[in-house]
């Protein structure tokens, strides 16, 4: 068996995205994701997924280069070879990811956002080589299949008049009606049980009454609200006091570790975070100041699968809750992150996932949600199967782009809406 690496092919897509809301703007209509094969002299492929960006590509191109010649099954010397990657100084001076949606944007966390996506290839291959599936290289899975919770999001019923967009049949979700319709198209499709709303959105009472609206409608499920920060630490206090009963969690409120910790004493409820802990530097003080009681996993920026098993045990040993985090992907990463989760002990919460926002994919066969839970895959690597015309044709959109939709900014497609609209200054409210 040989599993050299002897080619790696990095193609960027465009994918369809439908116009869902957050505290910064809006989705594009087609956004950027990175599609990693890492092809061994056997002549087996390997696939991975990650974010598409600039500032991920010319980091991936490079990378790609030094893997050349390597093992897949040497994981730990991609950590080595990312070390090598230069990271150009003004993507990481006063930055925030993706528009401060992430938490901080470090050099290390850039490197680690692409090393995932090779982390993964690599993994698939192996897999495919030893005939074994990627949660067996990660120690076996605890579990046949992983829970996902309904991903809620405020939208509108399409993008703007005379903007090139796929359309979708979610319709609008601008107030509690709305939201708990789109809730029960999830529970009608995919079985999921339990919800989380994506706010910052509208001023919090309205957030609220959607909340309260889905806690009638849904007695006893498992209720989210995520803001993105967008509160000051009193409208969280506030927030958290209205809705205690009803939440299993509150993600993110306010901004940072001390906000965070502050509103975690002043209500008692749980806080979740993917935004004031997305780097290991940041556990310490989040975790010893009693801020975040939920961590928020995301194998794309954490460095990968491996990583995230390792996020996982520092919660464990600190008595934090693990769950899952994500935002626009396609099966690849939903794969990844189903294998990745069914080998965590302590993953006590459904996780998120942005997939059935996504009509497109680059595989053969869509994954599948039973009763809001994806059967964990025991064929050899991840599982899944590329399908080149697929991924040819969402290549060749990003080819056609003129550069505008290349980076994922909300902002900018807010404005074509609202041509007055700004990022909003945090707390917003
Ligand atoms: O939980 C979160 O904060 C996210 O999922 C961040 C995402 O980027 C989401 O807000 C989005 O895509 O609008
Ligand atoms: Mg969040």
């Amino acid at each position: 068996m040989n599993l050299t690496i002897t080619d790696v092919r990095l193609t960027p897509i465009l994918v369809a995205d439908p116009p869902l809301l957050n505290t910064q703007g809006v989705h594009q209509p087609y956004t950027p994701r990175l599609i990693v094969e890492v092809v061994t002299a056997d002549g087996i492929t390997g696939v991975g997924e990650t974010y598409g960006d600039a500032k991920y590509l010319e980091l991936a191109r490079p990378f790609a280069e030094r893997l050349k010649g390597r093992q897949v099954s040497d994981l730990n010397g991609l950590f080595t070879v990312a070390d090598q990657v230069a990271v150009d100084a003004s993507r990481v001076e006063n930055a925030v990811d993706v528009g401060g949606l992430r938490g901080v944007q470090t050099a290390d966390k850039l490197r680690l956002s692409v090393l995932s996506g090779f982390e993964v290839a690599c993994l698939d291959a192996l897999g495919k080589a030893l005939g074994l599936p990627v949660h067996a290289l990660l120690g076996g899975k605890v579990r046949d299949a992983v829970e996902y919770s309904a991903y809620l999001f405020y939208k509108w019923a399409g993008h703007p008049e005379g903007v090139p967009a796929e359309k979708d049949d979610w319709g609008a979700a601008l107030d509690p009606a709305g939201v708990v319709e789109q809730a029960r198209r999830f529970t009608e499709r995919y079985g999921f049980t339990s919800f989380k709303l994506k706010g910052g959105v509208f001023p919090p009472d309205e957030e609220i009454a959607a909340i309260k609206a889905l806690a009638e409608a849904f007695p006893g499920h498992p209720l989210r609200l995520d803001p993105n920060g967008a509160w000051s630490v009193e409208t969280s206090v506030k927030v958290a006091r209205e809705l205690g009963g009803v939440l299993e969690y509150l993600e993110d409120p306010a901004l940072g570790t001390p906000a965070m910790a502050e509103v975690a004493r002043r209500t008692g409820v749980p806080l979740a975070t993917n935004m004031c802990v997305t780097t290991f530097a940041e556990i310490k003080e989040a975790f010893t100041r009693g801020a975040v009681q939920v961590v928020l996993s995301d194998h794309h920026y954490w460095g990968g699968l491996r990583n995230t098993q390792q996020l996982a045990a520092v919660c464990r040993t600190f008595g934090v809750g693990v769950s899952m985090h994500s935002n626009t992907h396609l099966g690849i990463s939903l794969a990844a992150m189903t294998h990745v989760a069914a080998t965590v002990p302590n993953l006590h919460h459904a996780c998120d996932s942005h997939y059935p926002w996504q009509s497109e994919d680059v595989l053969t066969e869509r994954l599948a949600f039973e009763g809001g839970r994806v059967a964990v895959s025991d064929a050899p690597g991840l599982g899944v199967e590329l399908d080149h015309e697929r991924l040819a044709a969402l290549h060749q959109r990003w080819l056609d782009d003129d550069g505008t939709l290349r980076d994922r900014d909300d902002a900018a497609a807010m404005r074509v809406a609202d041509p007055e609209w700004v990022t909003p200054a945090m707390p917003r409210w």
